[in-house]
């Protein structure tokens, strides 16, 4: 049993981008686990089926916690759902918010030409995704669990998901407590916002936020710095790509 994961790297993988076998790729529509994430832990995670018939690496990919960024295709009354994009409303540009006892950032300068936020339905973000048996809860079952890393205003059973696995983070523990376990989570959480936001990770033609902690020690404050990569140097076609789903058949919770 462990305490978290002492002295570990906040950054992963090399700046020029991700290096085989990565990117890998998975997908499906998201479904039940055990409800134990955002009830015990306060980290929500979405699970999709473990089939190596349709994710052929996933038998074999060591068990663990990896990172990279999640397609998602909202229905459109969810309240996160964005404006298609033939009524798109948001540009972006690089910036970060204030630092405190720094002065404030000079406004962001006008963006040279809109950036889209996705495509064909799907809204990117970053993410942080465990596969394997959580050895804390000594499932039997193996799980691929994604943790977005945004806050979501209700839940999404059933919505089409892709998953653009970009690298690995640490293998998974048994701990001695929940908090220890918690702790780990929100360390991986920042280990992927900062290993993202750097244009060798980031999708090119597709502007991504990536919220980032001020301090150097992790934590899980969201959002106080925020990076906007705009147009990166990976292709992420694949995360955009029409969907082949039929919609009306999203197995949606009871
Ligand atoms: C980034 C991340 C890292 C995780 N690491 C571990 C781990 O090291 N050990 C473990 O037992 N579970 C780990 N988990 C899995 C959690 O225990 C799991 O999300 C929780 O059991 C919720 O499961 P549920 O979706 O079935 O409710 C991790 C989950 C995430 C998102
Ligand atoms: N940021 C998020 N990342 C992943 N899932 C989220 C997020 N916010 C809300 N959810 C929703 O919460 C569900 C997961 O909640 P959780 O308590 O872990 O239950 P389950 O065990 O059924 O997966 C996801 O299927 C999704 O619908």
């Amino acid at each position: 049993m462990a305490t978290p994961t002492p002295n570990r790297p906040l950054i992963v993988g090399d700046p020029s981008g991700p290096s085989p076998p990565y990117p890998l790729r998975m997908e499906g529509r998201v479904i039940s686990g055990f409800g134990r994430g955002s009830k015990e832990l306060g980290i929500p995670t979405a699970n999709l089926p473990v089939d190596d018939t349709q994710t052929p690496w996933i038998s074999s990919t060591p068990s663990g916690v990896y990172f990279g960024w999640a397609a998602l295709r909202l229905p459109a009354d969810h309240p996160d759902a964005l404006p298609t994009e033939s009524n798109p409303t948001t540009t972006t540009t690089s910036t970060t918010t204030p630092q405190d006892g720094q002065p404030p950032p000079p406004p962001p300068s006008p963006p040279t030409k809109p950036l889209r936020q996705g495509a064909n339905g799907f809204q990117i973000y970053p993410m942080v995704m465990s596969i394997g048996y959580n050895p804390f809860y000594k499932n039997t079952v193996r799980s691929a669990e994604v943790h977005i890393l945004h806050r979501f205003q209700s839940d999404f059973y059933g919505a089409e998901l892709r998953l653009l696995v970009l690298g690995f983070v640490r293998e998974e523990k048994d701990y001695s407590s929940l908090d220890a376990l918690v702790a780990d989570i929100w360390f991986d959480c920042d280990v992927a916002k900062r290993s993202l936001a750097r244009k060798g990770w980031a999708p090119s033609g597709v502007g991504v936020v990536v919220g980032v902690p001020k301090g150097d020690n992790g934590g899980s404050d969201e959002g106080e710095k925020v990076v906007v990569v705009s147009d990166g140097t990976l292709d992420g076609e694949w995360l955009v790509r029409p969907s082949e789903l039929v919609d009306g058949d999203e197995g949606k919770k009871d």
